[in-house]
């Protein structure tokens, strides 16, 4: 058992990943998004790190928020905890009123393909499958229906597979794998991948770190344009144009939000 200190109402986490923070009642149930105290705890041979300390956000439906901060004070770790790819050992993620922390792997990956696009700078593309391939298995495991806001059934077909292609200045590497194309082809496929399940949340790592200004400027729009339609986007960045879009900016500093 470690304890935790200096972060608030630090709760109490065992190895097993058992929390004892009482779950929030009643939290912000309008947004699409939230983050209750999450704690993240890892450990190398001798050496532990706290890489979340007590984190809590929401991010609500429509609203662009921006994670902030330095190399190492845990803007991934957080991104990968609110989309269910790794486990806080502390704390509640909630997607709209659903729990997605503290679940199976197999029911946090079925929430997560039906309601969330995840922009990792390297996870959504599976190198054994063409840019088209990997777009049309993200749709289809999200067995897409509309749902943001003004959607009724059968009212907003997502874009298609072809329709997001061409968004993203892909269409003649539709073919191309992974392994193929260049940083900023790869982070425009890696778009097309996190919104091909019509999301209503986006979480983002760096959608555009390594793309010149006119393709980062569509990117952007890209983005801009899921969050127009109803959907929650978070994005850690770097970039002063992404923070400039923001509605709201976190910053995170040594697993902390300071301000
Ligand atoms: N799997 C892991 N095992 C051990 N330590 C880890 C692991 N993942 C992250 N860490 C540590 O947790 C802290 C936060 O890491 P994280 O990658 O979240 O930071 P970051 O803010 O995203 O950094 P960067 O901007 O450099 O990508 C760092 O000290 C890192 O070394």
């Amino acid at each position: 058992m470690i304890s935790l200190s200096g972060a608030g109402a630090a709760p109490s986490v065992s190895s097993n990943g058992v929390t004892g923070n009482v779950e929030p009642t009643g939290s912000q149930p309008a947004a699409a998004l939230t983050a209750d105290r999450l704690y993240r705890f890892f450990r190398t041979g001798d050496e532990e790190t706290l890489a979340l300390r007590g984190v809590s956000l929401t991010v609500a439906r429509g609203q662009t928020v921006a994670v902030v901060g330095p190399s190492g004070c845990g803007k991934s770790t957080l991104l990968a905890c609110l989309a269910g790819l790794d486990e806080p050992d502390g704390g509640t993620v909630r997607v709209g009123g659903q729990r997605l922390s503290h679940r199976p792997e197999a029911e946090r990956a079925r929430l997560r393909a039906r309601r969330i696009g995840v922009l990792m700078q390297s996870r959504n593309l599976l190198p054994h499958l063409n840019i088209r391939a990997n777009i049309e298995l993200a749709r289809t495991a999200g067995r897409v229906r509309p749902r943001l806001r003004g959607a009724t059934e059968g009212s907003s077909a997502p874009a298609g597979v072809t329709e997001l292609l061409e968004r993203v200045g892909l269409t003649r590497r539709a073919q191309a794998y992974a392994s193929e194309l260049s940083g900023g082809e790869l982070a425009r496929a890696g778009l097309a991948v996190a919104l091909a399940n019509d999301p209503d949340i986006v979480l983002a790592d760096e959608p555009t770190g390594e793309l010149d200004g006119d393709t980062e400027q569509h990117v952007l729009e890209l983005l801009r344009d899921r969050a127009g339609a109803g959907a929650a986007l978070l994005v850690v960045t770097h970039s002063p144009r992404v923070v400039a879009i923001a509605d709201r900016v976190i910053h995170l500093h040594d697993g902390m939000v300071t301000s």
